[in-house]
């Protein structure tokens, strides 16, 4: 190379001189690790943590062999061009109904595109898509860019049928066209169709409107739509039964396309608030899914775990634990494979080779700890301040703290932080509504001539209650309350 060559390329042979195995030794002499060396060292406890995320779907769903199969014999129709029975599905969160409804769609398509007949089914998850515009509007967008599709294809087969029936005018001969300018015209149509295809805008429209458009998308073409509503229960609780009443009557007024629907649930009670027709058109088939007991989590972790773990990386006892704490939190698969996902980041963390059932009950307080500090972060302000005046107390010795306690504090605190301040016996609701949530304890006891009172018990650790309430800009604000607690005989 000579000085007049421009410099790029000098530099650029430079870095090719640079010989990665020269670096890669050199590093493994440099005595100190980087800030990810040590961490990098231990040997992996995962082979694919992401087979354990709730996000993934397993190929297989051991013990719900009947739900599925029950699922297919009503799908099934869909196949030979009839419409399906409604479906109601209900369980308890964590126990694979969203899993097993995903699974059995899969294989519907598969097996429809296998066969070629044309069956569709659409997702919505209720709890985000929660109202009757947004779940119209995002069924008639899928099925408009469906339709889009099918126009395109259709017009690149037309093209091509046209360019061969000049040539040579037989080409005609067993298509639904009688002759050129007959394809010609139906090319036109489709171009127009497909200029006139307009997605639904996120707001904005009447529902009317919303509603006109999905029904001639969906109707655009011969098919059968499976529409899954998950968490359906949300949906009604926050828009009313309109979206139900409309999807469960519209298969009177379709011409070339069936509509089924399939809604998953936790919430056993839903269909009370329903209007009777719509009640009785949802659940023409109910499906329940059980509770998993500890033996089911069991197989349930054992399938799982072998794509998410090395060989050997979990100790014996492991997956039994995993699966008896799952069980007695209502059979909860979810549950159970946050716990082992936990264990195994918990063991990781530590650099261990395996997970131990030190990990697991480590992970079980990790879970537990978060879930309170959840709750806690999300209670509104009132319950925050009366969970706040019961932290006082206890960080003050104070135990099986009574309302009337409870509530000269709460008055302290409301004082120093301007906030409204609430009747005694609201606070008593609030209290109440804690002990629901698990995180104070408040049993009623007789005092005997004395009448009845509570006691109340925070439930929750203290010292991570207190930082997540002073985390709260409101509460931040608190300074120096010292509880007035009066001189009690009891303590
Ligand atoms: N039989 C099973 N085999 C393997 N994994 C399962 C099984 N049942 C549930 N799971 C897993 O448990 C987790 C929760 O399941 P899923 O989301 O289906 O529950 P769900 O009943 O729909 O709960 P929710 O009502 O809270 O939505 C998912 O990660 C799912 O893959």
């Amino acid at each position: 190379m000579t000085d007049d060559e421009p410099n790029e390329r000098r530099t650029a042979d430079r870095d090719f001189d640079v010989d990665l195995d020269d670096v890669l030794e050199d590093e493994e002499d440099d005595e100190e690790g980087g800030l990810f060396d040590d961490l990098l060292s231990g040997e992996p406890i995962f082979e694919n943590k992401e087979v354990l995320r709730p996000s993934y779907t397993p190929h297989e769903l051991p013990h719900r062999n009947e739900q599925i199969n029950n699922m297919a014999t009503i799908l099934v129709a869909a196949l030979r061009g009839e419409t399906p029975s409604n479906i109601l599905i209900y369980g308890k969160t964590g126990t694979g109904k969203t899993a097993s409804a995903k699974y059995v769609s899969q294989e519907l398509e598969n097996t429809s595109r296998k066969y070629d007949v044309p069956c569709e089914v659409e997702y919505i998850n209720c709890e985000v898509t929660d109202t009757q515009y947004r779940v119209l509007a995002q069924l008639a967008n899928t099925f408009i860019e469906q339709n889009r599709d099918y126009a395109r294809g259709r017009i690149r087969d037309i093209e091509s049928l046209i360019e061969d029936a000049e040539d040579d005018p037989s080409a005609l001969a067993e298509t639904e066209f009688e002759s050129v300018r007959d394809a010609e015209r139906r090319l036109e149509d489709l171009e127009r169709d497909l200029e006139e295809m307009e997605e639904v805008p996120m707001t904005g429209w009447p529902t009317d409107r919303v509603y006109s458009v999905f029904f001639e998308a969906v109707d655009y073409v011969e098919r059968v739509a499976v529409i899954m509503l998950d968490e359906i229960d949300k949906l009604v609780e926050k828009s009313g039964d309109d979206t139900l009443y409309n999807l469960s009557r519209m298969n009177s007024e379709l011409d070339n396309s069936r509509v089924s629907i399939i809604g998953i649930s936790n919430d056993l009670k839903f269909t009370d608030f329903l209007d009777p027709r719509v009640k009785s058109s949802l659940g023409e088939e109910e499906i329940v899914f059980p509770p998993y007991d500890a033996n089911q989590l069991r197989d349930i972790l054992q399938h799982r775990s072998k794509d998410a773990f090395k060989a050997d990386a979990l100790s014996e006892d492991v997956i039994p634990l995993c699966a008896a704490f799952a069980a007695q939190e209502h059979g909860d698969a979810r549950r159970a494979l946050d716990l082992l996902r936990t264990a195994g980041e918990l063991a990781e963390r530590d650099q261990s080779d395996v997970v131990t059932e030190e990990h697991v009950r480590r992970a079980q307080d990790k879970i537990e700890l978060d879930r309170v500090v959840e709750v806690v972060r999300t209670l509104p302000t009132q319950s925050k301040l009366v969970l706040f005046a019961i932290m006082m107390l206890e960080k003050h010795g104070v135990h099986n703290i009574n309302t009337g306690e409870v509530y000269n504090i709460y008055k302290t605190l409301c004082d120093e932080i301007d906030a409204d301040v609430l009747t005694q016996r609201r606070v008593t609701d609030l209290i109440s509504e804690l002990d629901m949530l698990g995180i104070v304890n408040a049993v009623v006891v007789s005092k005997g001539r004395y009448g009845r009172t509570k006691e109340i018990n925070l439930s929750v650790p203290i010292d991570e209650t207190e930082a997540v309430l002073q985390a709260d800009s409101r509460l931040g604000d608190i300074e120096n309350v010292t509880p007035f607690v009066q001189a009690r005989f009891d303590n």
